[in-house]
């Protein structure tokens, strides 16, 4: 019989994870699955437990969560040479991956198409030495983003980032950036650099239209010293997505980029938190196998 790890964190979102799990079991066993549950009860539990189905060969890891509890067990797959297929029912408050892969934000039909025959591989990134799966922003504007509440992403999504983002145009500060790919380097006066693998970032699916899972590169955005004026000309790319051709925005594709500066400049990866610059940042292409809806 195969083996499944449904990795649930009770926390994600509105709190409502537990409730799906009877749910996902059915489903699971309704295709064949012998399945074992594991709750996170804080940061690194969705790692250590990826980490287990992999050391004992599961042949699927179920993540019930947010993007934070994604790329905890995504973390989990990294190196390991058995790396179970993976299912996603999207309880975040953003969900980007899921989004990126079209994988139902209705946490039913998310349960239900874990039963399908279809998967896709996909990129992963990789930042120093670790594992993301959506995105990496660097910059003061990176900063403001982690210092989004909860409670202002369920309540606004996508705004709320716009709303810290604007405070902190407000304030107006940005720093100088060493950004090198290909042989070629960059330096200038930035508050935002942001490394996408999809197009999804923020809950926004217009950021890099272009950016497809599988396609092996970061979709790179340098903005450039932006004020408050014309900021709201990058915003209105943005909505149209079209912010790769805005004057004030360099837009490249690399399989490698590194950053750095002289500053103490934030990072944030994939939602939350990550180290300051300096970060190496890659991709593995095609590293994981995803079950995704049917067409
Ligand atoms: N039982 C728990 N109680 C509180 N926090 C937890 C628990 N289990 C895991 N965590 C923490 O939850 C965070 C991940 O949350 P997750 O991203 O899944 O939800 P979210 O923040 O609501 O969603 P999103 O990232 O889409 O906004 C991680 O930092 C992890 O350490």
């Amino acid at each position: 019989m195969q083996q499944a790890m449904v990795i649930m964190n009770p926390s994600s979102g509105k709190a409502e994870a537990r409730d799906y799990i009877r749910a996902a079991e059915e489903v699971l066993q309704g295709a064949g699955y012998q399945v074992t549950v594991q709750e996170t009860a804080g940061e690194g539990d969705a790692t250590a437990f990826c980490l287990q189905a992999c050391a004992e060969c599961y042949d699927l890891v179920v993540a019930i969560g947010g993007d934070g509890t994604l790329h905890e067990t995504m973390n989990g797959l990294a190196d390991q040479q058995h790396r179970p297929t993976l299912g996603i029912v999207p309880m975040g408050t953003v969900n980007d991956f899921a989004r990126a892969l079209q994988i139902p934000l209705v946490p039913e039909e998310a349960i239900q198409s874990l039963a399908s025959p279809r998967t896709r591989r996909v990129d992963m990134g990789r930042l120093n030495d670790r594992l993301f799966v959506n995105v990496v922003a660097a910059g003061s504007l990176a900063g403001s983003l982690s210092s989004v509440s909860s409670e202002d992403k369920s309540r606004l999504g996508f705004l709320a980032y716009l709303k810290e983002g604007i405070k902190e145009l407000a304030s107006n500060t940005a720093h100088t950036l060493t950004i090198t790919h290909d042989g070629e380097i960059w330096e200038g006066s930035s508050p935002l650099f942001i490394a996408a693998l999809t197009n999804s970032v923020g809950g926004f699916e217009k950021l890099a239209p272009t950016a497809a899972v599988d396609d092996g590169l970061l979709h790179c955005f340098i903005v450039k010293d932006l004020h408050l004026l014309n900021s709201v000309t990058v915003s209105i790319s943005l909505l149209l997505g079209n912010l790769r051709n805005h004057k004030d925005i360099i837009y490249f594709t690399a399989k490698e980029v590194s950053v750095r500066s002289t500053e103490q400049v934030q990072t944030n990866v994939d939602g939350e938190q990550g180290p300051p610059l300096p970060i190496s940042l890659s991709t593995i292409p095609r590293h994981i196998q995803v079950v995704v809806p049917e067409d």
